[in-house]
């Protein structure tokens, strides 16, 4: 069985995780804590997986401990930066187990996301344009989504990659109707109450285009993707860091 703890536990996500860990064969639930919890509790002895879904705020906090604790980690929160990843490189070379501790990062664990997301990094060198759109409900406190932010990023590397050069844009006035731009890319935010979580790439070229669309109807939709984490830091993920769900598919 496989051990797992999970942070953020009263949350919209961590709830589904706790009933996702409690509900499937091969793991059970070890601690479950949220806001105010001594993160110290969570150690080798009783615990061989966490996964934390907090807030971008605390969630850089809450990795660096648990790694100091000297246990595995599956990261579903959002608010990714370069530099905060390097803090978590820099943890894992100062902490308990520098050759075996794996820390996995996911901007999304739905299967529908993670394909939308790589099959949009595919697409990216045929088309001149491109913008990205997410949609979820409107208790999310991020914007743009984290997994919006990862598909724009992908795809400006491998329109960097093909040598395409900066979308046409030729807007002269703009009081932030064109969103926010990702390294080039621009990324529009709808909030809305009935949704979970969309997300639509959207390509052009002269007279034609091409719609990627992703729907999340369901925090169940994350779940599969979650236990499939725990089970590969159980099991023969690499040690460090990895980042994003499509390093453990076949794709
Ligand atoms: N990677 C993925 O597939 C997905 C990622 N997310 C992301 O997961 C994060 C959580 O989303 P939700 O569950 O909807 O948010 P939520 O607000 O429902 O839950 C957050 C929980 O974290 C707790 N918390 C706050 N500070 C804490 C601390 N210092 N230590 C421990 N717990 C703390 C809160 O009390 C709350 O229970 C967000 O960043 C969201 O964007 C959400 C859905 C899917
Ligand atoms: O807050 C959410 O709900 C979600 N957050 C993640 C993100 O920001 O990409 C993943 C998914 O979109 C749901």
């Amino acid at each position: 069985m496989i051990r797992v703890s999970v942070v953020g536990a009263k949350g919209r996500m961590g709830s589904h995780v706790v009933d996702a860990v409690n509900g499937a064969a091969d793991t059970q639930l070890a601690l479950a804590l949220d806001a105010g919890d001594d993160l110290t509790a969570i150690t080798p002895d009783n615990t061989d997986v966490v996964v934390e879904f907090t807030v971008p705020a605390v969630s850089l906090g809450n990795v660096l401990a648990i790694v100091a604790q000297g246990v595995d980690v599956v990261v579903g929160t959002t608010g990714w930066t370069e530099e905060k990843l390097a803090k978590v490189r820099e943890a894992i070379a100062a902490g308990p187990r520098p050759d075996t501790q794996k820390v996995f990062i996911a901007p999304n664990f739905a299967i529908s996301a993670v394909l939308a997301d790589h099959f949009s990094t595919q697409a990216a060198k045929y088309f001149e344009s491109v913008e990205v759109i997410e949609l979820h409900h409107p208790d999310k406190v991020d914007a743009p989504s984290g997994t919006a932010i990862h598909t724009a990023a992908g795809i400006a590397a491998a329109r960097k990659a093909a040598g395409l050069g900066p979308v046409p844009d030729n807007t002269q006035t703009d009081g932030g109707s064109r969103g926010q731009v990702v390294d080039g890319v621009h990324v529009h935010a709808v909030r809305l109450r009935g949704l979970n979580a969309h997300e639509e790439v959207l390509f052009g070229n002269a007279g034609e285009q091409l719609v990627i669309r992703a729907d999340s109807f369901d925090r169940g939709s994350f779940m599969p993707g979650v236990l499939l984490a725990v089970r590969k830091l159980a099991g023969d993920a690499p040690a460090g860091l990895t980042v994003g769900l499509d390093k453990f598919l076949d794709l």
